[in-house]
């Protein structure tokens, strides 16, 4: 457990956070389709980033990617095309929780001989890559972008290429953009069009230096620690206004409820407060397009004691924890008032303040050891296990410390 406690002044100074760990994902595993002919910059020092990494390249037939979600379904479509091999793919024990089965159906139905060892619908699984047969697919999109992603990748080695078919309520889009637009940038013909994304088939690309901008929902965090502490003014690198991310609508987003205002000056990102903002009592928001930052949002709501309604949040249960019962749990910690279903957050008061040291539970969840830090600008907190951020952000204890928080 550790402390953690500010000097109650502005909060400033610059930092460094490294890149996008869903960027990173996506080219590691496209750099291997196509022999290491990328050289990739900036990449994530995440644990989920190195899971994928080394998943990629082992000879071992057992891979553990503990709580890697994006490795866990990428690499499930990886090795599903890869002839002559057989692997178990396996994780944590919240992964074998995550469901899987809308991706191994699609996956089957394309020709590929994937197999569950445990609970059906869920990893482990053993998989025997084959060459596959099939080049068009029906797939729900309201469950995970991350079943999508994890064709598209692969979609450029089938002969024919591949169309997929959405169906449903498409969550998570952005993830579903960015790994289109990833894809042109490296020559590939990668396309949506209402409700059908169509990959083309391609054997090479032309090698080349590709930069992964720094990781947006890792930047949450500090929007929120600029909302709640006035007269702060943060320097992250390396991020531009137009960006791959979704969640790179933190500047919006912050700006229209919390008055934090984003400047951008040669990749350097500058967070500082709107003087002359006027906060409103009340924030509804769809995050939909935005579930990671969903918490931080929830946390910033609580620290200014502002009532809100967050929808959209039906992918929140099925993430490194229940990340609606989290919140509820934690955020009534501070005397929040909350109400959720099985898509949405609701705060609709305050019981009292809180003035008592706060010790927050984290699920082995790195964001929500991660959402609740900016809180502690405003009283001292103190979090359990804070190892958990080392799957996407393994150096937020001392960014925090770079910027004058303390931690015990
Ligand atoms: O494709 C990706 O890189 C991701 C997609 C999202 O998952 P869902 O599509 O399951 O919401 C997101 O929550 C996750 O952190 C990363
Ligand atoms: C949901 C997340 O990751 P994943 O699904 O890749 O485990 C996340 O980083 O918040």
């Amino acid at each position: 457990m550790i402390q953690l406690s500010s000097s109650g002044l502005p909060v400033r100074g610059s930092i460094q956070i490294t890149g996008s760990k869903s960027e990173s994902n996506r080219l590691l595993l496209l750099n291997q389709l196509y022999q290491n002919t990328l050289n990739i910059e900036n990449l994530s020092n995440a644990e989920d980033t190195q899971l994928m990494q080394k998943a990629l390249v082992t000879s071992d037939s057992l891979i553990d990617i503990h709580h890697a979600g994006t490795a866990m379904r990428f690499l499930t479509a990886y090795f599903a095309i890869q002839e002559n091999k057989t692997v178990t793919l396996t994780g944590s024990d919240r992964m074998k929780q995550r469901p899987i089965q809308v991706l191994v159906e699609a996956l089957r139905a394309l020709g590929a001989d994937i197999s569950y060892l445990e609970k059906e619908g869920f990893p482990p699984l053993r998989i025997s890559g084959k060459k596959l047969q099939q080049f068009s697919i029906v797939i729900p999109a309201d469950v995970s972008s991350q079943y999508i992603t994890a064709l598209m990748l692969i979609g450029t080695q089938l002969e024919q290429g591949l169309t997929i078919e959405l169906q449903g309520k498409i969550i998570s889009k952005p993830y579903l953009l960015m790994s289109i637009k990833l894809m042109n940038k490296l020559g590939i013909d990668a396309n949506i069009q209402n409700n059908t994304i169509s990959i083309k088939p391609k054997k090479n690309i032309e090698s080349r230096t590709i930069q992964v901008e720094s990781d947006w929902s890792s930047a949450s965090y500090y929007y929120s620690i600029v909302a709640l502490s006035l007269n702060s003014e943060i320097q992250i690198s390396t991020y531009y206004a137009a960006s791959l991310q979704g969640d790179s609508a933190l500047q919006a987003l912050y700006r229209k409820h919390f008055g934090v205002d984003s400047t951008f000056d040669n990749g350097i990102l500058h967070l500082k407060n709107n003087p002359n903002f006027e906060l409103s009592e009340y924030v509804e928001l769809d995050m939909n397009h935005t579930p990671d930052i969903a918490q931080t949002i929830a946390v910033t709501c609580v620290g200014k004691q502002l009532k809100c309604h967050l929808t959209g949040l039906e992918t929140l249960k099925i993430k490194e924890t229940d990340r609606l019962q989290a919140l509820k749990n934690e955020l009534e910690k501070l005397g929040a008032i909350v109400h959720i279903t099985a898509d949405s957050l609701r705060i609709t008061g305050y019981r009292e303040k809180f003035d008592e040291i706060p010790t927050f539970e984290t699920y082995n969840d790195h964001r929500m050891a991660m959402c609740v830090a900016p809180l502690a600008v405003l009283h001292p907190i103190a979090i359990e296990h804070p190892e958990v951020v080392e799957k996407s952000y393994p150096d937020f204890w001392r960014d925090l410390m770079t910027l004058g928080f303390q931690l015990h």
